[in-house]
């Protein structure tokens, strides 16, 4: 497909911590108790705690305590990095401002959200990768390729684990460091599920687009990722062995004889020679199939040309970490790969302190790499101190709260939500729909996930009023002198003109 729509889900963790008296830390609040608070300016903002914002992504808080913020559809890959920061940058404003209301309510301590995926008790929750596929590619092609891609692709961007106890029936492992969080918690491979059994790849057929053309291909398998150039390895290698698959370029045939068995196995062997067998009854490790895939998407691009500006650097970055995995020495991929990253930092800290691995103080920084909040996150540490390398501007985040992208059809939902609010009409959006409360017959769809210009849009909002004399966008500074977060400012201003009267029912 020559473009590709992306988007991605995070789930947070969230913890509150008392304040500590006398060097003993007290409990905080519950977890769904805290993220009641993280989400009161949203509930308060838009009515609901599952919303579309302006920048056309959806924040959302299910049952459970673990928020989650869905990027806006993107069509490439810097800008979905940017999305998903965005998000971060987010929920951390979002948890500063929980704090402070919990304070007023008498109730001290600090929120800590985490973007990993596993929290102390063993729970596991998500990163959700989203990408659009043609729907003639063949199903069978993505058990054969894509499954076992996706089963080896942690030794790429797994966000590295820290593990202390057995978490795997019938093999005796000692507290280890493992390239996966999430490895342990996938059940199945290809499936209709998501919570209770937890398949790789989800089938769940909900394209969000013209359903005779697309499918949604939802990937459930991803950690989280803190790292900018590990996040572009991970939707850039994703989105290549896509667009061969697409082509239908050979790949051969890696199908694996139990992806989950292989999935944890790989996950736990640092040293990348552990063997899986294929269904032909092959011994591979996580390297060689992974090698066979650069080898081909080496090719392919060479034939094909280069469909984005990075392409040579996720090549790059995707041939040293596999070079990392296979000599042993991380040391040309440790500011660039989360796994890598976070294993130097420990590795150092139990060094000099003399600490075996099962130290509650490694788990410690573990969780802390996860830490969303600038000051503290021990990520962001690693990036001021150079150790951590990034990709994108602080301006290209920045900006990323506020707007949508410009390329996909968010650029319309972030348009129709922010003008609605401005002359305080009763609107609903989602992925698809627009809708004006005062005028349900007229509701729109947009299914094509790249339409940036509707006709129809404009003049279902021209019904608010004359919106050319009336409306002025506000700029990035007069947005963040509103008194609420951010991502929840209003984008526009009716400054004057006629409104119209309330249509007659
Ligand atoms: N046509 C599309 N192709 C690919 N991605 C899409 C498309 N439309 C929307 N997306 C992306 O898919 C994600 C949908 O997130 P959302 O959490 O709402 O969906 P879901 O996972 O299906 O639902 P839930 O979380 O409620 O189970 C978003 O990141 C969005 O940008
Ligand atoms: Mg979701």
């Amino acid at each position: 497909m020559e473009r590709r729509v992306f988007g991605v889900e995070t789930e947070f963790g969230i913890t509150h911590r008392g304040v500590a008296v006398d060097g003993a830390p007290r409990p905080g609040l519950a977890p769904d108790e805290t993220a009641r608070y993280l989400f009161r300016p949203v509930v308060e903002w838009g009515r609901s705690s599952n919303v579309f914002i302006p920048n056309g992504s959806r924040l959302y808080l299910d049952v459970g305590s673990h928020p989650e913020y869905a990027t806006a559809e993107c069509s490439d890959i810097e800008e979905l990095i940017a999305a998903d920061r965005a998000g971060e940058r987010i929920m951390d404003d979002l948890a500063r401002r929980a704090e402070e209301a919990m304070a007023a309510d008498g109730i001290d301590g600090t929120i800590y959200l985490l973007k990993n995926n596993v929290d102390s008790q063993g729970n596991s929750y998500g990163s959700h990768e989203n990408y659009l596929i043609p729907r003639t590619t063949h199903f069978r092609r993505l058990s054969t390729v894509l499954l076992p891609f996706l089963v080896t692709r942690q030794i790429l961007c797994g966000a590295g684990h820290l593990v202390t106890e057995q978490e795997e029936a019938g093999r005796e492992l000692g507290p280890h460091y493992a390239f996966s969080q999430r490895a342990d918690h996938m059940w199945e491979g290809v499936s209709s599920a998501t919570t209770r059994a937890r398949p790789i790849i989800n089938t769940r057929d909900e394209p969000h687009a013209d359903a005779s053309a697309h499918r949604r291909l939802h990937v459930i398998v991803g950690d989280s990722n803190m790292s900018e150039t590990t996040q572009l390895l991970r939707y850039g290698t994703t989105d290549l062995v896509l667009r061969m698959i697409e082509s239908g370029v050979p790949l051969g045939d890696y199908e694996l004889q139990n992806p989950i068995r292989a999935i944890r196995e790989i996950s736990h062997d640092l040293t990348g020679t552990a063997t899986v067998l294929t269904r032909d009854g092959e011994e591979m490790t996580a390297v060689d199939i992974q090698a066979g895939l650069l080898d081909r998407a080496r090719r392919f691009v060479s034939e094909e040309g280069a469909h984005h500006g990075h392409l040579e650097q996720v090549l790059q970055l995707w041939e040293r970490t596999l070079q990392a995995v296979a000599s042993g020495d991380h040391s040309n991929i440790d500011t660039e790969i989360d796994w890598a990253i976070k294993k130097r930092l420990i590795d150092e800290v139990a060094a000099r302190g003399s600490l075996a691995l099962d130290d509650p103080r490694l788990g410690q920084i573990d969780m802390a790499y996860h830490d969303i909040r600038p000051e503290r996150g021990l990520h962001h540490v690693l990036v001021r101190k150079g150790r951590a390398a990034t990709l994108l501007g602080q301006e290209q985040i920045d900006q990323a709260v506020l707007l949508p992208p410009a390329t996909t059809r968010a650029a319309l939902r972030g348009h129709f939500l922010s003008t609605a609010r401005a002359f305080g009409a009763g609107h609903s959006v989602d992925w698809v729909h627009h809708k004006l409360v005062d005028r349900p017959l007229e509701a729109i769809m947009l299914k094509d996930p790249f339409e940036t210009a509707a006709e129809r849009v404009e003049t279902l909002l021209d019904t608010l009023g004359d919106r050319r004399a009336v409306v002025r966008e506000l700029s990035a500074e007069e947005r963040l002198d509103q008194p609420v977060p951010p991502a929840l400012s209003e984008r526009y201003l009716v400054t004057g003109g006629t409104v119209p009267p309330p249509p007659v029912i």
